[in-house]
């Protein structure tokens, strides 16, 4: 009994999220979310997970998508950002069967000043549905964190019944996740509101239960975005044990792990952390920061290492005619960056106990 067991290979939506997703729950294993800003990144990724023997989770950020576009789109209107985050999509549905792999689409934060980017992508998603019967993505990330609890889940309210009707999940966040997230400064928030309480999860579970079963909840327990000097976050991931309980005693339910849980700035955090994260009910757990480093590094160190054969068209160490195409076509040294993103991939498998579960 595996994952293929479950749901199909392909960009999963509808049931099959659920059913992924509370498959990683029962077997204590969390799926890995990277951010991909092209179609390369999204084939580090994907080529990782068919040799880690995974399901992965592919994400748009709202600076990603808009990259993904063309940076030279005006994006005054989110124009490109929706454009880029359609395109995106497209591309991964188009291969992801291909890598033998079931992959979850997904966007990552949205927070109030770019709705029209939200409104954008979730009328593509209605679209295609009305077309194909299925939405474009797999499931979409809201963040009104920054606004007060109950803008934050009035706002998801208003969300929930369109993307539940159309299968489309919804990942919402409480509690602020500190560090910098497109483009805004969250590096001095006010540290307790970078840790959520078990009453604010009760009630967002109990309002969103009441429309669908498909949502997560990114709770904050110090997670930062970005890698910085040791010391500086104080990650407690056993605070989200306290959030399955209270949940639990509520419902007088006996589901030990009641609540999708979803981890925020994986990078840079350590095993133990990771490991009871998992053990309290996250199942998706997003890295960025690592994989943009993992990706320079293979063109880093080509680019240094036969620096002599790329300052000119013709000519290097050996010889004044020699051509130097086989080194500067982007396939050879942009290919060096995928695999060094795929290495740091098969790591995040690994610790979330992902990998081996296809
Ligand atoms: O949470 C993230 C994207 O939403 C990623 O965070 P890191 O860049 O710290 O891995
Ligand atoms: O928000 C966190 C992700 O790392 C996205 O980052 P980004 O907005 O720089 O694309
Ligand atoms: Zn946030
Ligand atoms: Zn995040």
């Amino acid at each position: 009994m595996g994952v293929l067991d479950v749901v199909p290979a392909g960009v999963v939506d509808g049931k099959d999220v659920y059913k992924l997703f509370d498959y990683c729950r029962e077997n204590h294993f969390a799926i890995p979310a990277f951010n991909v800003t092209s179609s390369s990144v999204a084939n580090a990724a994907m080529e990782a997970a068919r040799d880690a023997k995974s399901p992965v989770i592919l994400q748009v950020s709202q600076g990603g998508a808009a990259f993904f576009a063309g940076k030279g789109l005006a994006n005054d209107k989110q124009q490109a950002s929706i454009a880029g985050a359609v395109a995106a999509a497209n591309h991964v549905r188009a291969v992801a069967e291909s890598y033998g792999i079931p992959v979850v689409l997904h966007s990552d934060h949205c927070a109030k000043k770019l709705l029209p980017w939200f409104d954008g992508m979730l009328e593509a998603d209605e679209a295609n549905f009305a077309k194909e019967g299925k939405p474009l993505f797999s499931s979409h990330m809201l963040d009104l964190s920054e606004e007060t609890k109950e803008e934050n889940i009035e706002t998801c309210l208003k969300y929930l019944p369109r993307m539940a009707k159309i299968g489309v999940w919804l990942e919402m966040e409480i509690g602020i996740t500190g560090g910098e997230e497109d483009g805004v400064n969250n590096e001095n928030v006010d540290n307790a509101s970078l840790y959520t309480q078990p009453e604010d999860i009760w009630d967002i579970y109990r309002q969103f239960s009441e429309v669908t079963p498909n949502f997560s909840i990114a709770a904050g327990f110090g997670n930062v975005h970005g890698v910085y000097k040791p010391g500086n976050v104080s990650l407690q991931p056993d605070l989200l044990r306290k959030h399955q309980d209270y949940v639990r005693e509520q419902l007088k339910s006996d589901k030990e792990l009641p609540v999708f849980l979803v981890f925020h700035g994986g990078s840079g955090s350590e095993k133990h952390e990771i490991t009871t994260a998992v053990k309290n009910g996250v199942v998706k757990m997003n890295v960025d920061t690592d994989t943009q480093f993992a990706y320079l590094e293979g063109i880093r160190d080509f680019v240094l290492n036969k620096k002599d054969y790329l300052m000119s068209q013709v000519g290097n160490p050996e010889g004044a005619d020699k051509p130097n195409k086989k080194q500067y076509d982007p396939r050879v040294w942009v290919r060096e960056g995928e695999k060094t993103m795929s290495k740091r991939c098969k790591i995040a498998f690994e610790d979330l106990l992902s990998a081996g579960q296809l």
